[in-house]
């Protein structure tokens, strides 16, 4: 399947379940893939045939942002079922979140998901 990548997309928000987080803002990365079908676009050569990455970059940081999330799990799972539930074409999505400074001695840890369209069905 064709995909739409983004990678290595930083926000700045309050994440994480421990006190001290609640008061900081710490950097997480998000990388996505989003299966769908380009060739539309490709055809087309227009904007509105093809999913916009900007548009979901900009989703994706105001998401982050809006949740103050505990888990980077939840702030996966939203992230996948927000794009699964705005953009039609895309059939498969994968999210990786990490936090870069959680933990010392690492240069990230994080979480990778993969969901597709009867996991937004059965998702509740
Ligand atoms: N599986 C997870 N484990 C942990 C998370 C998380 O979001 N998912 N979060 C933390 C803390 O917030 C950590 O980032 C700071 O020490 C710990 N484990």
């Amino acid at each position: 399947m064709d995909k739409v990548i983004i990678e290595g997309l930083q926000v700045d928000a309050v994440i994480g379940v421990f006190d001290w987080e609640r008061q900081i803002l710490q950097p997480v990365i998000v990388d996505l893939e989003l299966g769908c079908d380009i060739r539309r676009a490709a055809q087309t050569d227009d904007i509105h045939d093809a999913v916009n990455y900007k548009a979901v970059c900009d989703l994706v940081s105001d998401l982050i942002i809006d949740t103050k999330a505990q888990l980077i799990e939840r702030l996966a799972e939203l992230i996948a079922q927000t794009i699964l539930t705005d953009y039609a074409v895309v059939e498969h999505i994968r999210v990786t979140v990490r936090k870069p400074t959680a933990i010392p001695n690492t240069t990230a840890v994080g979480i990778c998901i993969e969901r597709n369209r009867d996991s937004l069905r059965t998702c509740h």
